[in-house]
């Protein structure tokens, strides 16, 4: 899951995009921890970027980066990869410089990728520089709006060239796009599985209405747009410089079915979806969860539960509702550490695992003796629920029941969150009681399918009786067509990019000098290197030595020694045998402006 936003002023001599784009960014931050980015562009036409590794505060060094990227419109992105590696070359924005400049972000996942790949390299014969799937829609999108063949491009070309993209694309996707000096482009997939909203309000001056794009309405409110609409499935929107929004179906409306996790997980409480106040459908799960909890355990069982406790964060509205459900005690047993930030989507499951004790910190004198029900939002991989149990036990708790306010994740999610591969899920093969062993648990309870929709349907402003969502990791029913092979391919690319963050971690020990022969030995097979055979530092995730336009800038050496003990033919030989094609640079460019370049 990723973050988007797109700012553009009325006041074209504005020099703040950047600014609250930058604002922005930190509200829609549990979207992705793993990259930040954002591109401004001036009243001149140029670019300027900022992206990396890191999380906003990071990348941006704490706002003061923010100063380098002067202009009036421009578009930022929190990353959480679904597709490729977490490289920092994979942060967005991306670039392509033909035609007219165009920087695009991309929330979403498309399931069609390698297809996409090979029409690009055979017939486009355009060069993607990543593995990012985010990078070919762009170059997609380039491709055709270069057909027009004009210098200059309109509306109408800019919506029939989505068009065409639509027709090669499958998948789901929120996305803004900028043209540089012209203005800004959002779009959404046909399903309306992606969410993106428009908010406008007054421009400072007061002569016109300044517009922002985002994944989630709390952005907008919190930057002081009032009035906002959400990009229906299928439509895009374009806002010119000085003008106002104009619309367009690009795609006819297939469906209009949100991803149902987005309620139950992803998006914050005080934000509206698709016309679905969040902490409302949580509300409603927590009642449902707890009807379905009386009829599994029974009057016995459920007598002997003391009190009922949230997984803090995303549960404490529901664990409320279920704690009054049931007539029982709310009590907040675990503390939550607030400098410890979404464990489930950290990119490793070691990381994931000492995250969750970092982060959540058991109360004695609330668990001692007592029969505990624990409520979470959703039961992924596991991790979190076995390793709480276990605090709650070891914190004094004589029994302890668990229950999600999501069905059993049964399969792989496809559209753009990271819901680790299908054979990873503790819900795959098991059923609740194999869970409840697994996780150390007396009983687990899930809530069902159909009162999980019915949660967020009856909440809808169109018809709830008829209102559907994406619910294919509960049920294996996606609303694409998904190809044959897409899933044995999925598996493949996320066993991959799990080997990736394995070197990725063995490449931090290197760098840090505490590496052993093992990760020494890893980090020299998939280590990169810069033009001399050194090993990047890790601070080159930093944005001064950060991938411009989809390619990975290293630092040229300052004849330090950086090797860290990795042996030095070795990498050469990485160097020089890149067969993947990608062109790695070594230069200072990164926040530099972009056209100065070309
Ligand atoms: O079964 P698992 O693989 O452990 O994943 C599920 C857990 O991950 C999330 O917590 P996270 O810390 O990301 O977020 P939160 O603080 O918003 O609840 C979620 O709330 C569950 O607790
Ligand atoms: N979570 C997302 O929306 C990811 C976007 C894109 N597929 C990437 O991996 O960068």
């Amino acid at each position: 899951m990723c973050g988007i936003i797109a700012v553009i002023h009325a006041d074209p001599k504005s020099q703040s995009a950047a600014v609250e784009i930058h604002d922005a960014l930190y509200l829609l931050q549990h979207r992705g921890q793993d990259a930040a980015g954002i591109v401004s562009c001036g009243n001149g036409g140029r670019f300027h970027q900022c992206k990396g590794n890191g999380m906003a505060s990071r990348v941006f060094h704490d706002g003061a980066r923010v100063s380098d990227l002067p202009g009036f419109m421009g578009l930022g992105h929190l990353r959480y990869p679904t597709a490729g590696s977490s490289a920092n070359s994979e942060a967005q924005p991306f670039y392509v410089n033909s035609p007219y400049g165009i920087c695009m972000t991309h929330n979403g996942n498309l399931i069609n990728a390698p297809e996409l790949r090979e029409f690009l390299d055979q017939e486009a014969h355009r060069h993607n520089n990543t593995e990012s799937d985010s990078e070919l829609m762009l170059n997609i999108f380039a491709n055709e709006l270069n057909e027009t063949g004009k210098a200059r491009v309109n509306a109408a070309d800019c919506f029939a060239a989505l068009e065409r993209m639509y027709k090669r694309c499958v998948g789901g996707w929120a996305c803004t796009a900028m043209l540089a000096g012209y203005g800004l482009i959002g779009f959404r997939d046909p399903y309306g599985i992606r969410p993106m909203v428009l908010g406008s309000r007054p421009s400072d001056s007061g002569t016109g209405t300044d517009y922002m794009m985002a994944s989630e309405s709390v952005a907008l409110t919190q930057c002081g747009y009032k009035t906002f609409q959400d990009i229906l499935p299928g439509q895009a929107v374009i806002i010119e410089k000085g003008k106002d929004p104009v619309f367009k179906q690009v795609h006819p409306m297939l469906n209009y079915t949100p991803d149902i996790f987005e309620y139950v997980y992803f998006a914050r409480p005080d934000t509206v979806i698709d016309g679905i106040d969040v902490d409302e459908s949580r509300r409603n799960m927590g009642f449902k969860l707890a009807e379905t909890i009386k009829l599994q355990l029974g009057p016995e069982a459920l007598a002997d539960i003391d009190v009922v406790m949230p997984i803090p964060e995303t549960s404490i509205t529901s664990a409320i509702c279920v704690a009054e459900g049931l007539g029982k005690p709310y009590v907040q047993g675990f503390v939550k550490n607030r400098y410890i930030f979404r464990t489930f989507i950290m990119p490793s499951q070691k990381l994931r695992q000492k995250g969750v004790r970092a982060k959540l910190n058991p109360m004695r004198k609330k668990f001692e003796g007592k029969n505990v029900l624990l409520v979470d939002d959703s039961i992924v991989r596991g991790t979190t629920s076995r390793e709480i149990v276990l605090m709650a036990r070891e914190a004094g708790a004589r029994k302890v029941y668990f229950s999600s306010c999501a069905p059993p994740i049964t399969n792989a999610h496809i559209y753009g969150i990271d819901l680790a591969s299908s054979s990873e899920l503790i819900a795959h093969h098991r059923d609740s009681r194999a869970i409840a062993n697994h996780i150390g648990a007396d009983d687990v309870i899930f809530q069902n399918l159909p009162d999980l929709i019915e949660a967020c349907a009856s909440l809808s402003p169109r018809d709830p009786a008829t209102q559907q969502f994406e619910v294919g990791v509960f049920c294996g029913k996606y609303v694409t067509p998904v190809h044959d092979g897409y899933f044995e391919h999925l598996e493949k690319i996320r066993g991959e990019s799990r080997k990736i963050k394995v070197i990725e971690s063995a490449r931090e020990a290197v760098v840090h000098g505490v590496a052993d022969q093992k990760q020494i030995r890893m980090a020299a097979k998939g280590v990169e290197v810069d033009q001399y055979g050194n090993v990047i530092p890790l601070e080159n995730g930093s944005p001064e030595w950060g991938p411009l336009n989809g390619v990975s800038i290293s630092q040229p050496s300052n004849g330090e020694e950086k090797t860290n003990g990795v042996e030095r033919p070795d990498m050469e030989e990485r160097m020089l045998s890149d067969d993947s094609g990608r062109v790695r640079v070594s230069q200072d460019i990164s926040l530099h402006n972009m056209n100065d370049h070309f």
